[in-house]
């Protein structure tokens, strides 16, 4: 059977963006990603500096350190990384054998690649990376999974962009436009994933400037804007 490398095995803790957020939710962090965001709160899947934590695990494995976490505390559990949209057979066994136990299970992925495990999914959420991230979206790819999505598609999928300024917000509209028929998630970006301490009043300060900027805009009259809530909690703190 195929392995997943994984980096991180968490929880229970609370879902904290996006369509499902405030669920009680177990995640899985893969290790690898196609995309170098700048901002990246997770850079430690990609970068090399957590190397030593990676783990190559049989998705039974998987399934066993989450029982032995919390066995019967938790009915979700959240996929995320890193890209988890870069493995393949063995991520759709691992979906399977929560599936079996009656666990919800939900992907974070940037809309890079394509995975017919997709449709297995409960709820996929789909972050387009905006300009200050420094990456370019591919929009055949991204057209590509929403329109399998919405055509075969058993999940529950949405789209979540990440706004720091102008430009992101401009490139939020540019998606809400091209994709009208899918909830649209703002979020304000953090801006300083190493600082020490209590972020909360400045990521409260950037999610009042967002809130502002949809209030004044009528092409945002549909999105629904959130913070982090985990980080608004547990500030920088990883495995939370
Ligand atoms: C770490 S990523 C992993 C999943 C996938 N690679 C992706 O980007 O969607 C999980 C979520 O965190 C968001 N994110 C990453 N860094 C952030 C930051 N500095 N501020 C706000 N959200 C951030 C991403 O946009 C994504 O929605
Ligand atoms: N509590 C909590 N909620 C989250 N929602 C998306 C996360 C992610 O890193 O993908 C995340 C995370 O890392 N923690
Ligand atoms: S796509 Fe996600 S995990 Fe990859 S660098 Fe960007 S925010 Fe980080
Ligand atoms: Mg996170």
């Amino acid at each position: 059977m195929s392995k997943l490398p994984v980096i991180e095995i968490f929880g229970p803790t609370i879902q904290g963006e996006g369509a499902v957020i405030g669920v009680k939710t177990m995640f899985v962090r893969t290790y690898g990603c196609d995309y170098r965001c700048s901002w990246c709160d997770s850079a430690f899947t990609w970068d090399g500096s957590a190397k030593d934590k990676l783990r190559l695990l049989e998705p039974e494995t998987i399934v066993e350190e989450l029982m032995a976490l919390a066995d019967g505390n938790f009915d979700s559990v959240t996929i995320s990384g890193g890209n988890p949209a870069l493995i393949g057979e063995g991520m759709k066994h691992f979906i399977d054998l929560l599936h079996r136990k009656s666990i919800q299970v939900a992907i974070e992925t940037q809309g890079s690649r394509w995975q017919d495990w997709f449709y297995d999914v409960d709820v996929l959420t789909i972050s387009p990376k905006p300009p200050s991230s420094g990456m370019k979206t591919d929009w055949d790819v991204l057209d590509h999974i929403l329109r399998n999505m919405k055509e075969h598609g058993r999940a529950t999928h949405n789209l979540k962009v990440v706004v720091f300024g102008e430009e992101d917000l401009e490139y939020a509209k540019s998606v809400h436009r091209r994709y009208e028929d899918v909830q649209l998630f703002l979020q304000p970006g953090n801006d300083d994933v190493k600082e020490a301490g209590d972020i909360s009043g400045r990521l409260l300060r950037r999610l009042e400037w967002l809130f502002n900027k949809v209030i004044a805009d009528p092409a945002l009259n549909r999105v629904r804007v959130l913070p982090q809530l985990h980080a608004l909690i547990w500030h920088n703190k990883q495995g939370k």
